[in-house]
């Protein structure tokens, strides 16, 4: 058997969600029967300062001779990096991201990918021109369950897709746990709000449903009805999004797609399932449902009209290594024994570059600007505008 090729990554900024994607990508692939590829870190930058990068490789167990920076700007010229991760905050991720593209480079993007849909264009533009990857690190749609679903739904086993809800609501208490309101997902310096943190997550429920589902020519962008409530401590944020959209489909098919997001309530109040399906496909012969959380699942139920019920559980392989993030990750807490799940968009990433693909067609560039097109409407309807110099596509403006 040939050796698995190595894929050298450079994290970019060191918080809750590099230290996790960075464990992640140190689990033995093989875990995930995964043989052909693996994952190394050889650098990583702070712009907090140089200490901060050298604790950050420490913590996440990178091979001692990952090199540490204390400035992005330095980090970018790196020629032993073949792909980046970048992890700041949505208000950041343009800036960012744009330096990683002018330096030549390979990159992923957090989600949600930019503040706006100018912004995501423009990064398109710039991957197109310096002929390199980009893709939207939205993990969850690079989950065997998600693959799953998907093939579910393009088998027409469950019929003529009528209806996709989404729900993805997350208990914070945010007045309690993000006071002072800095926290990003509050801050509308930082873009914080429900909408493009976890919204993103309820909308691509709806969109690889119903979009990604679909041959590309076949793709139409959906029509966009929705109301916001504004987290009133720091007035420019919101707190509860609830979008209907209306996918246009060729002979009468149109599809109506629900997706709704709060910093409020939990889609899933006991952690335990109780509350049932977060997300429902509804066909004309049966619907597969996705239960909760939305962002990180691992249970589905496919009922047919014929009589057949079908749970299936999606456990994440490899051993947990991670932080500990989701579920609310201000508690710290996560399944015993198990991996976070991060690692299949890094393999996704890393089959590209070995491929020579500059996009995924899981989450394309298109399929990333029409839903950010979306999330501009729904902030439009709703009144919410963040500060201009992170809604610029102006490049370089310091932050
Ligand atoms: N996929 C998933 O499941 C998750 C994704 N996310 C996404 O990841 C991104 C980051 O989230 P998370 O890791 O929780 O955020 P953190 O606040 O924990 O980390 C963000 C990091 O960005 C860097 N940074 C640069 N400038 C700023 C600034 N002005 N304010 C704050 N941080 C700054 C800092 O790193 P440094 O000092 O090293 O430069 C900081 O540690 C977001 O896009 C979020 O939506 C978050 C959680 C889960
Ligand atoms: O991306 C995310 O997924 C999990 C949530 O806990 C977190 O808020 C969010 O940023």
């Amino acid at each position: 058997m040939s050796e698995p090729k190595v894929i050298r990554w450079g994290i970019l900024a060191t918080g809750g969600i590099a230290q996790t994607f960075s464990k992640d990508l140190l689990v033995n692939p093989k875990t995930r029967d995964v043989t052909s590829i693996k994952h190394t870190i050889v650098a990583a930058a702070s712009s907090s300062g140089l200490a901060r990068a050298t604790q950050f490789l420490k913590d996440v167990g990178a091979p001692s001779d990952a090199k540490a920076y204390g400035s992005y700007e330095e980090f970018v010229k790196d020629p032993n990096i073949d792909v980046v991760y970048v992890s700041t905050p949505h208000s950041h991720h343009y800036q960012n991201t744009m330096l990683v593209l002018e330096a030549g480079k390979n990159v992923i993007v957090e989600k949600a990918f930019t503040v706006n849909a100018a912004q995501a264009r423009k990064l398109t533009e710039k991957a197109k021109e310096k002929n390199v990857f980009l893709m939207e690190a939205t993990w969850t749609r690079f989950f065997p369950i998600s693959y799953y679903v998907r093939d579910i739904i393009s088998s027409g086993k469950i019929g003529i897709i009528q209806l996709v809800t989404a729900d993805n609501g997350l208990c914070l208490d945010p007045e309690k746990t993000m006071a002072d309101g800095k926290h990003r997902m509050v801050n509308p310096d930082l873009a914080g709000g429900a909408l493009l943190d976890s919204g993103i997550y309820a909308l691509t429920w709806l969109f690889q449903t119903v979009y990604t589902t679909l041959p590309p020519a076949e793709r139409k962008a959906p029509t966009v009805t929705s109301a916001l409530k504004i987290y009133e401590p720091t007035g420019a944020a919101d707190e509860l999004a609830s979008i209907l959209l209306v996918f246009p489909r060729a002979g009468n098919k149109d599809v109506h797609a629900i997706a709704t997001t709060s910093l409020r309530y939990a889609s899933d109040p006991l952690e335990d399932l109780s509350a049932g399906p977060a997300c429902r496909v509804h066909g004309d012969q049966g619907e597969i449902q996705i239960f909760p959380p939305l962002y990180r699942p691992t249970r589905t139920r496919l009922i047919l009209r014929d009589g057949t019920v079908e749970d299936k559980e999606w456990p994440q392989p490899g051993p947990g290594k991670g932080s500990g993030w989701f579920n609310g990750f201000l508690d710290g807490t996560q399944p015993e024994g198990e991996g976070q799940g991060m690692f299949w968009e890094a393999d996704e990433a890393a089959y590209a570059l070995i491929e020579g693909r500059k996009e995924s067609p899981l989450l394309s560039w298109e399929e990333t600007v029409v839903i950010m097109d979306v999330m501009d409407e729904v902030r439009k309807q709703g009144g919410l505008r963040y500060p201009e110099k992170i809604e610029t596509t102006d490049f370089p403006v310091a932050l």
